[in-house]
């Protein structure tokens, strides 16, 4: 398998452009939803083009955190998220996290925002765009990641009452109860740092919400595993949306859409070169109970809350 088979689907019909979705030919939403599900299926990844998302909003969102990334650590401290569920808005250095904890921590620094954060984490006076710039890709994007979701809740061709009860239980998305965060990410170039034994910039790991919008620039190094174990390329391509199955979709559909792995390793080439993404983590609300929709209870009912607690435990627990 090649990069070439992680597809390329124009959500045009759905886009941000389109401002009354409800207007769709159904016929035509149908279609766009069997081809997102069957690359969800598959490979668990696909990019979404004309979503939308206003390339002038991405490139500021990239450009005030960089500004706020190269500041000296001393400054950003004291801006630190604390790695605990409860703290929702803030900065994390390098080596912080390790996403696959069998490797040590990831190069990468992060900036994790929603809009009721503990505001104090943001950092103003540093940056003074970084606020507004966060909560308005953040109004954004959650527009387009409910799209996405209704898109792939046809696609799933659920009973109409049994898909609205997925939607709904992401009502609280942008408030206090639900956990959906942008994070903005920024891996340093690597130059001649030494580095430990297996680090590498951002470990193996599938991401623990229902979906995820990813936004590369244009460094590449993202690599997806694939059902067979090989990793391949997402390169980046211009104007597109990553879309990524979460942990949460995995369960809910009881293993029909796959959460699938991804890392980014030490460029060979590019070792001077920066990279930076931004993403958007949707999560549903913290007390949805998590159950298989085909009834099968693969997965024992559980609260989302307590499923992203577990993760996060192992996710810093080496740190
Ligand atoms: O930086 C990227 O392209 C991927 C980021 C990612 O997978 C994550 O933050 O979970
Ligand atoms: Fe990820």
């Amino acid at each position: 398998m090649s990069s070439s088979e992680i597809p390329v689907i124009d959500f045009a019909i759905y886009g941000l452009n389109n401002a009354n979705t409800s207007s769709a030919n159904q016929d035509e939403v149908k279609c766009l939803a069997a081809s997102i599900n069957a690359a969800l299926e598959n490979i668990g990844f696909c990019y979404l083009k004309n979503h939308g998302v206003p390339e002038t909003l991405l490139k500021e969102y990239r450009e005030t955190s960089r500004e706020f990334f190269l500041l000296p650590d001393e400054m950003k401290e004291k801006y630190k998220r604390f790695r605990v569920p409860e703290e929702y808005t803030g900065w994390l250095g390098l080596e912080k996290e390790a996403l696959n904890p069998k490797r040590p921590g990831d190069l990468r620094e992060v900036f994790d925002y929603t809009p009721y954060g503990n505001l104090d984490g943001c950092p103003e006076d540093l940056c003074p765009d970084f606020l507004r710039t966060c909560d308005q890709f953040f109004k954004t994007v959650q527009d387009l990641a409910m799209r996405v979701l209704e898109v792939v809740a046809v696609g799933l061709q659920l009973p109409e009452e049994v898909a609205r009860g997925v939607l709904d239980c992401h009502k609280l998305v942008g408030q206090k109860g639900n956990y959906t965060e942008i994070r903005t990410s920024y891996y340093p170039p690597i130059g001649d740092r030494a580095l430990k034994p297996d680090q590498i910039r951002l470990g193996e790991h599938s991401d623990f919400g229902s979906l995820s919008l990813l936004f590369q620039d244009d460094a590449g190094g993202l690599e997806v595993c694939t059902r067979t174990g090989d990793y391949i390329p997402a390169t980046p391509i211009p104007g597109t949306a990553v879309l990524k199955v979460g942990q949460i979709l995995q369960r809910w559909t009881a293993d029909r859409l796959v959460a699938t792995k991804h890392r980014i390793l030490i460029p060979d080439d590019r070792r001077f070169h920066e990279r930076q993404s931004v993403v958007m983590f949707l999560c549903p609300d913290d007390d949805a109970s998590i159950q298989c929709l085909d009834g099968s209870n693969k997965y024992p009912p559980t609260p989302f809350l307590e499923h992203l607690f577990k993760m996060m435990k192992e996710l810093y627990a080496a740190k």
